[in-house]
């Protein structure tokens, strides 16, 4: 039977990201800071949880300190392809666990990030006789979390460059939307348990959310043990479902040696959301991806027939990441491998974006409806017929990506020096490096890319003009 076979599932930490596929090709060796620092204050944390849970979850694992936090270490020889956790999902907690008396008067504009939130304050309000106290005593403190709905106003304007700096400002805004949503409820649950309950403690409890539920058939679940683990990006390991056997576990993608520090990958995750939902950012991250905003200009006198074109043939998608819409024109590029390659990175509706950008006559635009409607529907998909007008878009393409690496480059030159006093700022100046850095790389290998594009398609057609014929493209 194939490995893969018997899952059903496969879950990222709660951004809908697909997981890849499970095959152990790399290995990612702890790092040397990683050796086992053991837990006291959590020897009695697994225990309590196979109890209540009525089976046993590990047997080669222990929850340490580590650079990052709490995490698993191995607690004896670990193989690839070992099983080292099983969570069921009866010690899962979901929006279900929402208590019915909040749940009843919860509006349906409150998601299931709020809902989690909810049962972890209202846990963490009962206390000591909370059924889930153990768990909910382990969970860091506002202080140890780093995610940028806690930056500043001054540590936030060293990422304004990055999108993660408007996702972070819409972040906090829909907090304190949910949080209006919810304080009554709450207080009308119990007036006493919730009468002084503020802004900070709802956002520290979504945060708490934000950087370790997984998604679910629930919606969203924190999955208790599973959640001391940490991500390395490079990990074959990721956290799998099984709905037949109502558990989420985790394969060894190599071996481990006791005392090691085992580490799974969260998800295809670029820095800006490991910065914005998680906190933490890697120095070098091969998901890093850029969002770009572009838009037809006011001054172009096509710009309606342009935006109409654009709305008609390419009807934003849901859940599509690149997409054309009335408030703007919304794409993300990844890197680009190799600048002689196909450019994949690079997305096609931003190419086509750029071809229409560079229409000057209502007849190119109605050759490129009509193209679009002989095809697959989709404007200017291929290249256009006139390789100039083809090369003068990629120009502009690459004028605006030259751009953006400029002012990439001196939001970096401009970071704030550190002191080591404050070294909260320190860490988060060091993860603002960390996501303009990686930004940066993508650019570069976008621009890269067009600017062999350009080059290329000028020197065809240079020889076609000698051969007085057009090259095949
Ligand atoms: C799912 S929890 C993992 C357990 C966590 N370390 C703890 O103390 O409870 C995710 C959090 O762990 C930390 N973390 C995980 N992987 C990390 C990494 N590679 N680098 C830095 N921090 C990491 C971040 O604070 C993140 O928000």
């Amino acid at each position: 039977m194939l490995l893969g076979a018997r899952f059903t599932d496969r879950c990222c930490l709660h951004r809908p990201i697909v997981c890849l596929s499970r095959r152990f090709k790399f290995s990612s060796p702890a790092k040397p800071q990683d050796s086992h620092c053991v837990d006291k204050d959590c020897d009695d944390f697994l225990p309590w949880l196979e109890q209540k849970a009525g089976v046993e979850i590990s047997s080669v694992l222990s929850i340490g300190k580590s650079t990052y936090g709490r995490s698993l270490f191995a607690s004896k020889s670990i193989q690839t392809g070992d099983c080292i956790l099983k969570v069921p999902y009866n010690v899962q907690i979901s929006p279900d666990n929402v208590p019915s008396k909040i749940n009843y008067l919860l509006g349906d504009e409150v998601g299931n990030i709020a809902k989690l939130a909810i049962v972890i304050l209202v846990e963490w309000k009962i206390g000591q006789d909370s059924e889930w106290a153990p768990y909910i005593n382990r969970l860091p403190q506002p202080g140890e979390m780093h995610s940028t709905i806690f930056w500043s106003e001054g540590e936030l304007k060293m990422i304004q460059q990055s999108s993660v700096y408007q996702e972070t400002v819409n972040q906090k805004a829909q907090i304190q939307k949910d949080f209006l949503a919810i304080k009554p409820v709450l207080h009308h649950f119990s007036e006493n348990l919730f009468k002084d309950i503020s802004l900070k403690e709802f956002m520290h409890a979504c945060a708490l959310v934000g950087s370790r539920a997984w998604g679910s058939t629930k919606g969203l679940s924190l999955i208790p043990f599973a959640d001391f683990v940490n991500h390395d990006g490079f990990s074959e390991s990721v956290l799998l479902s099984d709905e037949d056997k109502q558990l989420s576990e985790v394969i060894a993608d190599r071996n481990y040696a006791p005392g090691e520090q085992v580490l799974i990958r969260y998800g295809k995750f670029p820095n800006a959301t490991l910065l914005l939902d998680f906190g933490f950012t890697l120095p070098y991250n091969i998901y890093d991806q850029v969002q770009i905003q572009v838009n037809i200009p006011h001054h172009d006198l096509l710009r309606t027939l342009k935006l109409e074109l654009l709305h008609r043939h390419c009807p934003p998608k849901i859940g599509d990441v690149n997409s054309f819409s009335s408030m703007g024109n919304s794409f993300t590029i990844k890197e680009v491998k190799s600048a002689r390659g196909k450019g994949r990175g690079i997305p096609q509706s931003l190419r086509a974006f750029a071809r229409i950008f560079c229409c000057t006559s209502p007849q190119e635009l109605s050759d490129l409806a009509v193209e679009a409607a002989q095809n697959d529907g989709r404007l200017a998909r291929r290249p256009l017929k006139s390789w100039n007008r083809e090369i003068q878009a990629h120009q502009v393409l690459l004028s605006w990506i030259t751009q953006l690496i400029n002012e990439y480059n001196t939001s970096i030159k401009s970071l704030p020096p550190a002191s080591p006093l404050y070294e909260t700022f320190a860490l988060r100046k060091q993860m603002a490096r960390d996501l303009l850095t990686g930004e940066l790389r993508v650019l570069k290998s976008a621009g890269a890319w067009l600017e062999n594009y350009c080059a290329t398609l000028t020197t065809k057609s240079y020889l076609s003009d000698q051969n007085g014929s057009r090259a095949k493209f």
